[in-house]
């Protein structure tokens, strides 16, 4: 089992604990994500993807464990305090100012990297109005690289969904993040817009350097774009690997699987037969 990632961590998520009352959302689960990786968490429903988000966010505290960017521990940290230090997240459902332009969202994300009080912006003077202008550069820069230039000034609320998901990656990425969490970045769109959201991540990591914690339900996506997978069931870790080691892991096929024997017996069948055909395939 691939455990470490290759290169410098930026994160260590070390033997993470985190329980509401009987139920083991997390269960002892240990990853590291590396500079220039995108690293995704797969699991059925109710596995704890969220609650590892949520911990790394500083949502939830767990019991026991440790979560360390770029030698920082983030336990005990309240989310405002884990933000400042470059841990941005996007949403599950789409979380922005329906009525606020394109650019206005992305300007609320600039809103920890702000230096100058009230009066002073609304004086719009010395120091306000030079950090404004430059603000409003960034801002501009990702309006740029995420092809949002056509819908700039428009009120979020009236864009197609799959615009707005990117807004809402706009708005992460305007907090210049060291560590970027998406969660289920396609729920919901069509393939075009899956294809579309799949080569903007990309170009995050190979562009922006920026590393980044998927989570995501569209298997095929995942097995696509990610480095790494962590596979969890029932809060404790199945797997973790490259994609091809994750997806003839028995182990995984089973927790998505459920224990029906009938299945089990052909899925083993079906990764033997797997693996027989690669290794035939190296060896010719
Ligand atoms: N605040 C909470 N209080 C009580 N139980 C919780 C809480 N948050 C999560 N859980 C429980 O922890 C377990 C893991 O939930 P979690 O939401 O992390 O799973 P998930 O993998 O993200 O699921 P999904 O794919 O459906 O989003 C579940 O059994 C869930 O009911």
């Amino acid at each position: 089992m691939v455990s470490e990632a290759s290169g410098s961590p930026v994160l260590a998520f070390e033997d993470v604990h985190l329980s509401f009352g009987a139920v083991k959302a997390v269960n002892g689960v240990s990853f590291t994500v590396n500079e220039d990786e995108l690293f995704a968490v797969i699991g059925p429903n109710g596995a704890g993807k969220t609650s590892i988000f949520n911990v790394l966010s500083g949502v939830y505290r767990p019991q026991q464990g440790r979560v360390v960017l770029e030698g920082r521990d983030l336990l005990g940290m309240r989310p405002p305090a884990i933000a400042r230090l470059g841990v941005a997240r996007t949403f599950q459902n789409i979380e922005l100012f329906a009525n606020l332009t394109v650019v206005d969202n992305l300007m609320l994300g600039r809103h920890q990297h702000l230096r100058y009080g009230t009066l002073a912006a609304l004086l719009w003077v010395g120091r306000a109005r030079g950090q404004e202008v430059e603000h409003r550069r960034r801002v501009e820069e990702i309006v740029e690289f995420l092809e949002l230039e056509q819908w700039r000034k428009m009120p979020v609320g009236l864009l197609p969904y799959g615009v707005q998901k990117r807004v809402e990656l706009g708005r992460a990425l305007a907090m210049e993040p060291r560590l970027l969490l998406l969660d289920e970045p396609v729920a919901g769109m069509n393939l075009e817009e899956t294809e579309d959201m799949a080569r903007y991540i990309l170009d995050i990591r190979d562009e922006l350097r920026i590393p980044m914690i998927m989570v995501e339900h569209d298997m095929g996506l995942v097995m696509d774009i990610a480095d790494r997978v962590m596979v969890v069931d029932f809060g404790t870790p199945v797997a973790i690997g490259t994609p091809a080691e994750v997806q003839r892991n028995p182990d995984v096929i089973r927790a998505y699987l459920g224990g029906d024997p009938d299945v089990e017996a052909a899925v083993e069948a079906g990764v033997e037969a797997a693996i027989a055909a690669e290794d035939e395939g190296a060896s010719a």
